[in-house]
């Protein structure tokens, strides 16, 4: 690198810094993780993890196979209760409230955080019949109502003007990249306050996939994200804040800028830089 490269280099990472450290004071936590420990039967798989999670900010976990990505994200909205021996350990808070508490209604807490998954899962019904689901299980009928929270989700994912002439028709027959947006209005048609994404676009092309990156940004005015990422060029373009995780422990978060430019762990270090994972 010539000298001034070098500099121009060094400007960069410091505007970088200020940047993240300026972002850092008006954080507003939404979801707390406190000592959280979790065992698949004897197997632990994630090791007391402490993170905090901002509102309305897109937060990244990034790290090798198996490092405990899925598990942590699945904690969110406890989808981990759904497999058999799973013991948990510590606390989860949203908006405050411990969604581990005995007294939590888990239907309730999963309206509030919606999921999307790697594979897109549309059920094999109309595209129309899709994002209204939700709202029929809640009761709602009205046609009027629906058709307007149907377009206003589908707008939302930006699928609208591809899906609007064909409402009726079978989501099947949608792209794999149409279809995990359809997904995503699916999810957020019942409003939901935290959208999970589980490397939602890795079995997308890199057209869908960038269609997919600038939905996320244009979620996160409205909605706290978390994403599990292989890509460490997607957590990078995507995300605020970065979590890197390591066998099952949270090994170091803190604004995205920050982790790649200027991890404070040699961990992150090697793993950002491709010495190891
Ligand atoms: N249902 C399960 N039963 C038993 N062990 C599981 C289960 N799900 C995950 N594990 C184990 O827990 C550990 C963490 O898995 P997890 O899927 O959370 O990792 P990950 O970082 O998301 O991995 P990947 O990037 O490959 O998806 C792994 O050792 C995995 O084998």
């Amino acid at each position: 690198m010539t000298t001034e490269a070098r500099k121009t280099h060094a400007i960069d990472i410091n505007a970088l810094n200020r940047a993240g450290k300026s972002g850092r004071d008006k954080f507003d936590t939404c979801i707390s993780v406190q000592d959280l420990n979790l065992f698949y039967g004897s197997k632990q798989a994630l090791h007391n993890v402490n993170m905090e999670m901002p509102r309305k900010k897109v937060t990244a976990y990034i790290g090798p196979s198996g490092c405990g990505k899925s598990t942590l994200l699945r904690c969110i909205n406890r989808m981990n209760d759904l497999v058999d021996g799973v013991t948990i350990q510590g606390k989860l808070l949203l908006d405050g409230e411990d969604i581990y508490d005995k007294n939590i209604n888990v239907a309730a807490l999963r309206r509030r955080v919606g999921m999307v998954f790697q594979k897109p899962n549309p059920f094999p019904k109309s595209i129309y019949e899709n994002v209204a689901y939700g709202l029929r299980i809640q009761g709602i009928n009205d046609r009027r109502v629906l058709d307007e929270i149907v377009e206003k989700s589908l707008r939302g994912a930006a699928l609208w003007d591809e899906a609007k002439d064909r409402l009726n028709d079978n989501a099947l027959g949608l792209s794999g990249g149409q279809q995990q947006r359809l997904v995503i209005a699916r999810a957020i048609a019942i409003e939901p306050e935290v959208i999970l994404l589980d490397e939602p676009a890795s079995a997308l092309d890199p057209i869908s996939t960038l269609k997919i990156e600038e939905l996320i940004d244009e979620l996160k005015e409205k909605y706290t994200i978390v994403i599990v990422t292989h890509n460490m060029q997607q957590a990078a373009r995507v995300s605020d804040y970065t979590a890197f995780m390591y066998m099952g422990e949270l090994i170091e978060f803190g604004e995205t800028s920050e982790l790649f430019t200027n991890p404070a762990k040699k961990q992150t270090e090697d793993y950002i830089t491709g010495r190891y994972g």
